[in-house]
């Protein structure tokens, strides 16, 4: 396996994301990160790296993508097509037929939860459009280049966005997308600009299902085997559920480690979550068919 320097110039070299750091820019990573949820199919019980034919794909400049690279697939067709896409305004004013067709797939399975994607694209766009002027770019100059601010803000504003679930009688924040919004604005603009956050080190990981399972395969999670059965079993946890919740939240806490043992490693090295995260997810894609446990199955809008 290649090693891979992982730095924020590293985000824009993907072919689906933006080249450009500008105004629209951000329009299109709220957009992908309002939707950034629940890719895994039904019919994928394997779930590797050649995926069931006829699961949700698209086709995009002759490549079949699936999964979150199937999202930013959809929506840079659509703009492509001249289709106003990432524009609040377009998509709280769109029939729900022109909406659907947006994710229209080029196989025989529909996007997961295409009612609920145009359910949180209604209301987000009705929340930009009321109170920030049609645009995110309102938010992030509120949030005065503060990560944990931005953070209040959209969890406050955009209730899709509120990952938050009762453990043991303890709420845990785990915030999955209002946090990788915050990690790809940093990412994109590189420090700069929109994604200039002075506490972007306060960014924990995204607690994914992705992620979760790379990090059992690199030994940094344990599971127990009754667990292990579960994931085996593709047995389904509820949002919210004691299985899910664990899950996702020794996820944060295995990177959160990580980060340490890095840094006192080499304490010169610029490390933070966000880099560990998007190091894991993309190295998790290459090595999908080498996974020994399954992703667990949850649906849910929060990731
Ligand atoms: N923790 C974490 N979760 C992430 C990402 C990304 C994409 N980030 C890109 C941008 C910069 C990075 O370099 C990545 O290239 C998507 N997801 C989540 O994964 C799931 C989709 O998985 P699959 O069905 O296999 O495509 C779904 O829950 C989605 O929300 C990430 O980075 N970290």
């Amino acid at each position: 396996m290649k090693i891979r320097k992982y730095s924020t110039k590293t985000w824009n070299e993907h072919p689906l994301h933006p080249k450009t750091a500008d105004c629209k820019t951000v329009d299109w990573i709220f957009l992908v990160d309002l939707l950034n949820f629940s890719f895994w199919s039904d019919l994928d019980v394997k779930d590797k790296s050649t995926p069931h034919p006829d699961r949700y794909a698209i086709e995009y400049n002759g490549v079949r993508y699936t999964g979150y690279w199937s999202l930013c697939a959809a929506i840079n067709r659509a703009l492509d097509h001249n289709i106003p896409i990432t524009t609040p305004d377009y998509y709280l004013k769109a029939s729900d037929e022109e909406l659907a067709a947006i994710f229209k797939s080029d196989t025989k399975e529909t996007i997961p939860l295409l009612d609920e994607r145009i359910r949180v694209m209604r209301e987000a766009a009705q929340v930009l459009c009321q109170k920030f002027d049609g645009s995110f770019i309102n938010c992030i100059n509120q949030a005065s280049q503060s990560a944990s601010k931005l953070l209040d803000i959209i969890i406050e504003n955009f209730s899709s966005f509120n990952d938050v679930h009762d453990f043991h009688g303890r709420k845990v924040y785990i915030l999955k997308r209002a946090q990788i919004l915050i990690a790809d604005l940093w990412a994109c603009f590189d420090g700069k600009s929109f994604g200039k956050f002075f506490d972007i080190d306060s960014i924990t990981m995204f607690a994914d299902y992705r992620v979760p399972q790379a990090l059992y395969q690199l030994g940094l999670l344990h599971y127990s085997p009754q667990l292990i059965k579960k994931l085996e079993n593709r047995e389904y946890f509820p949002s919210g559920s004691e299985d899910e919740v664990e899950i996702r939240g020794n996820s944060i806490w295995a990177v959160e480690l990580a980060r340490c043992a890095i840094s006192e490693i080499d304490p010169t090295v610029n490390i933070n979550a966000i880099l560990i995260d998007f190091y894991i997810w993309d190295m998790a894609k290459e090595i999908q068919d080498q996974m020994t446990v399954p992703t667990h199955c949850t649906r849910s809008c929060f990731y």
